[in-house]
Order: C-alpha cells, then sequence, then structure tokens
C-alpha cells in the first residue's frame, strides 16, 4: 500500500451505499421501485451474502464465505463501526490449546467448558468447537494478529476461570481491540464491502426460506429491503436488557434475536444471561477477568479473601457465575461496602507492580482511573458484578453447519445459540466461539448461496414499506416525549436487574411479568416528536427498545419456566440443578399475535458425564 493511502481511505473504499448493491429488476421490482421512493434505486438492491454485525464472528463469516466463493459479492451491514462492537472492548483474552506439553487437549478445554456451562452444553458442540479453538488462534496468528509474547516467543497465556489448564491467548488486556483490528484488515483485503451504519430493522422469510432484511440507513433515514440468497445474522448479545448494570456496549439490544422471534423462528436458553463477577461499582465496566488471572485477588469489608469461604480450591478463579454470587452474598451478608445499588467489594492488584500491570493489564489501569479515579497500582479498586453475556440467541441446528432452521439464514457469534457456552460460559470462550462459529457460518453460508436463486421479493416489499409506513407513524404526529423512551428504559433495566438478576425466585419473576405488560404498553404507545429522518437516533433507540423489550420477555419466560438452578440461573427457590426435569434448552417462539410460547428440546449428552459440578 502507498504510504499516501491512509487505513481510513482504504475503509472508505470498502465502504458502499445500497445503490451501489446490483439491483436486479423483475416487475415486482419494478412496481416496489416506483411505490417506494426511498430505495433510491431502480429495483431491490441485492447481494449473494449478507452478514449483519461488523463484530468478530460477522468479519469472520465474510472472510470466509468470500474465501470460499471469491465470485460471490459478500457485504458486512453493521448499526455502528467494527470498531465499536462488543468485540473490540474485550480485554482478557481468546482460548485455544496451541501448547500440550503440560497435558492440555482438546477434551480437557471441552470437559471444562461443559462442566463450566452447568452441563447445559451441547457436547457435540463443545467438542468440535474446542478443536476449531485451536486452529482460530494459529489462523489468527498467521494473518498477523499481534498476540502479547512470551520470553520463547510464543503466544502468551493466562489463567482463565473455569480452566483446569493454561489456555487463554491474549495481546496484553486488549486481545478484542487487536483482534478486531487485525480482522478488519483482512476482510479489506479479501474483498468483503461494508454497509456501515445501516440497522437491520427485519428478516423476511418467505415460503420459509430467507430472502433478505430490511435495512435502514441511519444517516439518511431511507429504508429499503436487500435481497441476499444467504444472510448470516451476528448481531451479538442482548445484555442491555438490563440497561445501566451491564458491561456490554449500547449496540447489544437483541436486535437478532427479536427479528428471528418477528420470523417465527426459535430464541434458545433466553434465559441464561451472564453476570460478569467485576465490573466498576459506577455503571458496571468491565475490570477484566484477567486480573485475576495474573493473581488479583477479592477483598471484602473485613479485609478477608472473600473465595476463600465459597470456593477455597478455585478461589478468585471460579467460573464466574460462582464468584458473581458470592460477591453478592458477601453484599447482603453485610461483609461488603457501601450501600444498595451503590455497596461493592474490592479487587486487589497492589501486589502485582506497576511494571507487571502495565505490561499486561494497561488498559484497566485506564478504566479504573476513567471511571472510579482509582490508580489500581496503588489502590484496590469498588468492584461489583455486572450484566456481561448472553448465553442463550438464535437457535442454530448444528454447529457443523450454524444455519437456523430457515433455509439461506444463519447465525454466528453471540448472536447464536449453538449449546457451546451452556448455562455459563467461561472467560476467553466467547472470542473463539466469534472465530470458530463465524468461520462456519461464512462457509455454509457461501455454499448455500453458490447454489441458490434469489427469493421473490414478495414479502420483502410488503415489510419494507410497513416500516416506511411505521416511521411516519411513530414520529409523524410532532407529539410525544423522547425522555419518555428514556425513562422506559431505564425502568426496564432496572426492573429486570432487580427481579431477573444474580438471584431469581417465582414471586420476582412474576412481579416482573406484570411490569413487562406495562412496559409494552407504555412502548407501544411512545411517539417520536422528532420526524426528520435525517440522523434521527432517537428512532434508532427507539427500535433497539422494543427489541429489548422482546428479548426481556423471551428471557422472563425461559427463567419462570425454568423450576432449577443452574449456572448463571439461580432460584433461590429452587436451589438445586434438577436435571431429570430440565437438562432440556427452553425454545421460545412468537407467533403473529405477539403471544410468546415455550418448547423443550434435550441437551445432547456424550462422552463427559453428567455430575455435581464441584471446584
Ligand atoms: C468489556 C468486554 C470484555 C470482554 N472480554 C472478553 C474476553 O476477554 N474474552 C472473550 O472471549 N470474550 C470477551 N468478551 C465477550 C466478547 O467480546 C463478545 O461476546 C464477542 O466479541 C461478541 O462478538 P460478536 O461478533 O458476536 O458480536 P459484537 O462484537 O457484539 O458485534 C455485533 C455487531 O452487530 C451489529 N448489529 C447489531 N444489531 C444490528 C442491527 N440491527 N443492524 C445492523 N447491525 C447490527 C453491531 O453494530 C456490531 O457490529 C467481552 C465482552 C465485553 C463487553
Amino acid at each position: 500500500m502507498s504510504e499516501q493511502f491512509t487505513r481510513r481511505e482504504f475503509l472508505q473504499s470498502a465502504c458502499i451505499t445500497m445503490g451501489a448493491l446490483a439491483a436486479s429488476t423483475t416487475g415486482v421490482e419494478k412496481a416496489f421501485a416506483a411505490s417506494s421512493p426511498s430505495t433510491n434505486t431502480s429495483g431491490i438492491p441485492t447481494c449473494d451474502v449478507l452478514i449483519i454485525g461488523s463484530g468478530a464472528a460477522g468479519l469472520r463469516a465474510a472472510v470466509a464465505a468470500r474465501k470460499k466463493n471469491p465470485k460471490l459479492s459478500v457485504v458486512v451491514v453493521s448499526k455502528v463501526m467494527p470498531t465499536r462492537s462488543a468485540t473490540s472492548m474485550a480485554e482478557g483474552g481468546i482460548n485455544g490449546v496451541i501448547d500440550f506439553s503440560e497435558g492440555d487437549s482438546f477434551e480437557l478445554h471441552a470437559k471444562d467448558t461443559v462442566k463450566g456451562g452447568d452441563y447445559l452444553v451441547d457436547q457435540d458442540s463443545a467438542l468440535k468447537f474446542a478443536t476449531y479453538a485451536s486452529e482460530a488462534i494459529h489462523e489468527l496468528d498467521y494473518i498477523g494478529m499481534p498476540f502479547s509474547r512470551n520470553a520463547k516467543g510464543q503466544v502468551d497465556r493466562r489463567y482463565a476461570g473455569g480452566a483446569s489448564k493454561i489456555r487463554c491467548n491474549f495481546a496484553k488486556d486488549k486481545t478484542g481491540q487487536i483482534l478486531t483490528h487485525t480482522c478488519l484488515d483482512d476482510a479489506l483485503k479479501n474483498g468483503v464491502k461494508f454497509l456501515m451504519e445501516h440497522q437491520m430493522l427485519e428478516l423476511s422469510i418467505e415460503n420459509g426460506n430467507c430472502e433478505g432484511v430490511v435495512l435502514r440507513n441511519i444517516r439518511t433515514g431511507d429504508i429499503a429491503p436487500v435481497r441476499a440468497k444467504s444472510v448470516v445474522l451476528a448481531t451479538g448479545g442482548y445484555t442491555r436488557v438490563f440497561w445501566n448494570r451491564t458491561s456490554t456496549p449500547y449496540i447489544a439490544t437483541g436486535d437478532g434475536a427479536a427479528a428471528v422471534l418477528r420470523a417465527g423462528l426459535a430464541f434458545k436458553d433466553p434465559e441464561m444471561l451472564q453476570f460478569h463477577p467485576t465490573g466498576v461499582c459506577h455503571g458496571g465496566a468491565l475490570i477484566t477477568e484477567a486480573a485475576r488471572g495474573e493473581g488479583g485477588i477479592l477483598l471484602n469489608n473485613q479485609g478477608e479473601r472473600l473465595m476463600k469461604r465459597y470456593v477455597p480450591n478455585k478461589m478468585e478463579l471460579a467460573p464466574r457465575d460462582i464468584v458473581s454470587r458470592s460477591i453478592e452474598t458477601e453484599i447482603r451478608e453485610g461483609r461488603g461496602f457501601g450501600h444498595d445499588m451503590e455497596a461493592y467489594v474490592l479487587l486487589d492488584v497492589t501486589h502485582l507492580g506497576e511494571e507487571k500491570i502495565m505490561r499486561n493489564l494497561p488498559q484497566i489501569r485506564h478504566v479504573g482511573l476513567l471511571f472510579e479515579n482509582i490508580d489500581l497500582v496503588k489502590q484496590p479498586i469498588p468492584i461489583r458484578p455486572t450484566a456481561h453475556y448472553s448465553m442463550g440467541g438464535i437457535h442454530v441446528t448444528s454447529i457443523d453447519t450454524m444455519a437456523t432452521t430457515a433455509p439461506g439464514l444463519f447465525a454466528a457469534g453471540e448472536a447464536s445459540c449453538v449449546s457451546i457456552h451452556g448455562a455459563n460460559r467461561l472467560g476467553g470462550n466467547s472470542l473463539c466461539d466469534t472465530n470458530v462459529t463465524g468461520k462456519i457460518a461464512g462457509i455454509n453460508a457461501a455454499e448455500y448461496a453458490s447454489k441458490a436463486d434469489f427469493g421473490s421479493g414478495k414479502r420483502l416489499k410488503d415489510l419494507t414499506l410497513k416500516w416506511i409506513s411505521h416511521f411516519k407513524e411513530i414520529t409523524g404526529s410532532g407529539k410525544g416525549n423522547v425522555n419518555d423512551m428514556y425513562a422506559l428504559r431505564e425502568e426496564m433495566g432496572a426492573a429486570n436487574w432487580y427481579n431477573m438478576g444474580i438471584f431469581r425466585t417465582e414471586s420476582k419473576l412474576l412481579a416482573l411479568a406484570d411490569k413487562h405488560a406495562e412496559f409494552q404498553a407504555r412502548y407501544e404507545a411512545l411517539r417520536i416528536p422528532n420526524a426528520n429522518p435525517i440522523f434521527n437516533t432517537a428512532y434508532t433507540e427507539y427500535i433497539e427498545l422494543g427489541n429489548l423489550l422482546l428479548a426481556s420477555r423471551a428471557a422472563l419466560m425461559g427463567a419462570t419456566a425454568r423450576k432449577e438452578s443452574r449456572g448463571s440461573h439461580y432460584r433461590e427457590d429452587y436451589l438445586k440443578r434438577d436435571d431429570a426435569n430440565f437438562l432440556k434448552h427452553t425454545m421460545v417462539t412468537m407467533d403473529e399475535s405477539g403471544k410468546m410460547h415455550l418448547a423443550w428440546k434435550d441437551v445432547v449428552v456424550g462422552q463427559f458425564k453428567i455430575e455435581e459440578r464441584k471446584y
């Protein structure tokens, strides 16, 4: 690349507009173009493989699709730039066995994953995942990811919670940011095109097949369909259901899960939401598990290492669900500091020394200064659990394809659920999930697109017109107050946190159901006073809030039906895990009237014996 040609210019050259997508002109499309001036094209824009999401899952899917068939047009759509996804925020590292000299193996990685997930893991998925995870690390290394290196020049590794061996590969504590840049470079190099600042509003499933999506250009407000032979949903998680106490980015609004619900497909294990032990006290931004992996300790108000009371064998490196409950129990029993939402315990890394912190954990020092005004080189930092990860997601039928039940539709990364993480994800297992499942989804989407034809576009047309009218209806009256929307979002987050958070009971869940009904009614009555389509961020957030309310309802349905405690789903009224009745996935669907239904699907059990989870 010429020195005059900057990276920004390179990225800009890969960014296209919907009008630049090849437009075919069948009768239906001509009629549609005439009826919808906002498509700006003579027909419906098309591409072969359309990927929604520019986190690691979307980027790896795009590259894999291009490599599988370089003749295919592959387009990545995203609400935000790739550097603003959850992937970019990942800190601690990416799991994958690359050193077998100390007895580690793919089987051990899979076993830890199954146990960590409290046996709600499909064991066939976990075994393949562990094998491909190792390959993913080598691939990232090969395409130039600047991992931290040990004295021998090998990719450096640290312990992550719930791991029996050291296999969390890292790049300082900025693994996600560095991975994002590496994967973005690779996507640009492989001819992937980008539609940035476009919001997927809806999926179109016609006669059971996926035929494309309705997109909204956030900058211009244009709402238009894009037909694709195959679509990959890599839209991330839905942890923003706990709006004001989460470590995740603002884009984590469950748009993919909500789209599949509206399309009549299944949302699997929605109640399985992870709480990470160490969010900063104010707001919940993350202090990575790597802080404990490097030797950080958790202290209560007696100055005791609190984990001694709960998991003396693993201490701070027990799985996240257990550490989070331990911290909350300390706070409940009066051994924490502060009160209410400001209650906390301490994470102490001071004994690691400045040199080690600056070498391996520089970002969390920055986070500590930014959010708590505390230099954790010099003093312990107040922390409390924060909502962090969605184990539940779009149901895919097999890790071999990452296909959903609708032909032409695939899912990957945190948006998907192929049951690798079960009821509790292990630290470091998500970044490799995005690489593994993204690649598989991309290959299979490309294979499908190489043989399939475009759908008719009829339903896509109807849906697009519906959304154009929707924008007018919600914004056209000049009435409403955006503050009502923001207040509703805050209330939803708090209600979900208190009633469906770390400790759940029947009575709290039933009370939450009433709240959800009230929230839904208030949502439907909301209006946005600004009718200007250009950068109407209030409308963007309005759509996201609708998706969060759907995801909240689905999660509540699963949490109420699952009368047991398993992993991050902890029912104080059913303290024990109940394999006889609940070694099953919850499968939530929604009918056209908006009513949700629940079914069960057996967990795939393999070589790992189902037993009590002990550490
Ligand atoms: C602070 C933090 C630290 C973490 N640390 C680690 C770690 O150390 N190790 C680890 O393994 N995991 C870690 N994780 C988890 C991990 O980063 C994520 O689970 C993973 O990166 C998710 O990747 P993804 O590609 O599936 O989704 P994301 O990276 O969340 O990307 C989702 C994409 O979908 C797009 N999108 C969503 N909805 C729409 C829509 N309607 N229209 C268009 N585009 C849409 C978004 O714009 C975004 O580009 C961490 C997470 C956080 C938040």
